[in-house]
């Protein structure tokens, strides 16, 4: 065979590859005309090659980022580097659906580019390549793994019965709360609260009624927090709150609103209409305390002193009662 024909077989292998290689391939002038489309192209657009060629891509593909990508495309121009655009910084750039059987679950083709820069016999940057490869497979099982990874740490932090933090996560919370009152020492209360003559309701009308009960106080509890509240199940019918930015009287109003309102509730079980009422511990945080597990005490020392009060009400932590 001469050199001629096994260069033109070569050359007749390398445009046999570009049509049927399972990655996008697309060649582009200066101008961002299409100069080149490959068979993937085609069958993932429905565009043929003919049809397309010479045309501009942005005004092809109206829904493509024009400055950002141009911008990436300006800089392989110039640069004579190569860029990449990954499916974590933006899924896709062409929007070609996904007809993988295993990734049904996706509604498009994730897609990882790399755009290359082409040059002539004189060595110029005359046009460049995008490379489409097709990732859904990858970025499914990616983003599947970090759904699962969030619900296994949701569940990890979370409370069954209540479905507010549990008591492991909520400390954590409040050792957060306690060292950023530490460095930039603003106010925050904590606020701790536990069910009246709750063992009387699991007596009377057994735990199933006890567990609705809670869940019941937690609702309101919720339903009366802000955002930036955290709040916790501490134990079996004990909850705890902290509230930042808050000093302890305005946690009082807090406080008394969620206890007013739990005493205001009635719940249902079965035939009886079960209401209960809540004794509260507020302790704002100040200078003296040496650590998070002392703030605890003092709030846990205020609420027992609600209890000793005969229950039903609120009490800020005050050293001298405590001694
Ligand atoms: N149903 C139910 N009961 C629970 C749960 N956790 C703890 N308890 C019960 O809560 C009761 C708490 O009773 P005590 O600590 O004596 O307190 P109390 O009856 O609320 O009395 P005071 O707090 O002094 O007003 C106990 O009977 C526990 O068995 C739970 O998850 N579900």
């Amino acid at each position: 065979m001469s050199y001629d024909q096994s260069a033109m077989n070569e050359l007749h292998w390398l445009i046999d590859m570009v049509q049927t290689i399972e990655v996008g391939l697309v060649v582009l002038d200066r101008d961002y005309n299409i100069q080149l489309w490959n068979g993937f192209m085609e069958n993932h657009s429905g565009i043929s090659p003919n049809s397309i060629k010479g045309k501009n891509l942005f005004d092809q593909f109206d829904y493509l980022p024009a400055t950002w990508l141009q911008q990436k495309m300006e800089s392989v121009f110039l640069l004579k580097n190569r860029a990449f655009i990954s499916w974590e910084q933006r899924p896709y750039v062409f929007k070609f659906g996904n007809y993988r059987p295993i990734t049904g679950r996706a509604d498009f083709m994730y897609q990882n580019v790399t755009l290359l820069p082409l040059s002539s016999l004189t060595g110029q940057i005359t046009h460049i390549s995008m490379i489409i490869y097709d990732v859904t497979d990858v970025a499914i099982n990616k983003l599947q793994l970090k759904a699962a990874n969030e619900r296994l740490e949701h569940l990890s932090q979370t409370d069954g019965l209540t479905q507010l933090h549990n008591r492991r996560h909520w400390q954590l919370c409040m050792q957060k709360e306690f060292d950023r009152h530490a460095r930039y020492g603003e106010p925050t209360t904590l606020v701790m609260f536990d069910i009246d003559h709750f063992k009387r309701i699991n007596d009377t009308y057994g735990h199933i009624a006890g567990d609705k009960v809670i869940q019941h106080v937690s609702h309101i509890l919720r339903q009366s927090l802000r955002d930036t509240d955290c709040a916790g199940r501490y134990g079996g019918e004990e909850f705890s709150v902290v509230l930042s930015n808050t000093n302890a009287e305005a946690a009082l109003h807090f406080a008394d609103r969620l206890r007013e309102k739990i005493e205001a509730s009635e719940l249902r079980f079965e035939s009886a209409i079960l209401k209960v009422t809540v004794s509260i511990g507020i302790c704002g945080i100040d200078e003296h305390l040496s650590n998070s597990a002392q703030w605890l005490a003092q709030a846990d020392s205020a609420l027992y002193q609600a209890k000793q009060q005969g229950r039903n009400c609120c009490v800020i932590f005050s050293s001298d009662e405590a001694e």
